[in-house]
């Protein structure tokens, strides 16, 4: 089991990993739209903290070794289930390969966000 860490992608705002590595496969925390630049959260529109999200996933692939075409799943917890299209315009043009997915409206999310997003990928032995 080995954890991931980069400077690249924001830090954990709790008792938790950016990522862990078992047997190949890498299971991410969510990401929220923090700028790791700032440590804080700059970006306001869905399509916005949406590419934020996903420059953020980038980032722990790439420290684990993979990439968005090796995701097999992905969680996605939206504030509001009204940003759906939104969110799915940004989303598609990083998971182009379409993992498989959940996506969830939720009450809240951390620092008031607009939407969160977790992964499970393979990575190459
Ligand atoms: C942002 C998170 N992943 C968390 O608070 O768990």
């Amino acid at each position: 089991m080995k954890v991931v860490a980069t400077e690249k992608a924001p830090k954990a705002l709790g008792p938790y990993s950016q990522g862990y590595v078992h047997a190949g496969v890498l299971y991410t925390a969510g990401q929220i739209a923090i700028d790791p630049a700032v440590n804080d959260v700059t970006a306001t529109t869905i399509e916005e903290q949406t590419e934020q999200v996903c420059k953020n996933l980038g980032e722990v692939l790439k420290e684990a070794g993979t990439d968005f075409a090796h995701v097999l799943k992905t969680t996605c917890f939206l504030a509001d289930m009204g940003d759906f299209g939104a969110f799915n315009e940004v989303y598609g043009k990083y998971f182009t390969s379409k993992p498989a997915r959940s996506c969830v409206a939720v009450k809240t999310l951390p620092k008031g966000v607009l939407c969160e997003v977790e992964l499970i990928a393979a990575v190459e032995e």
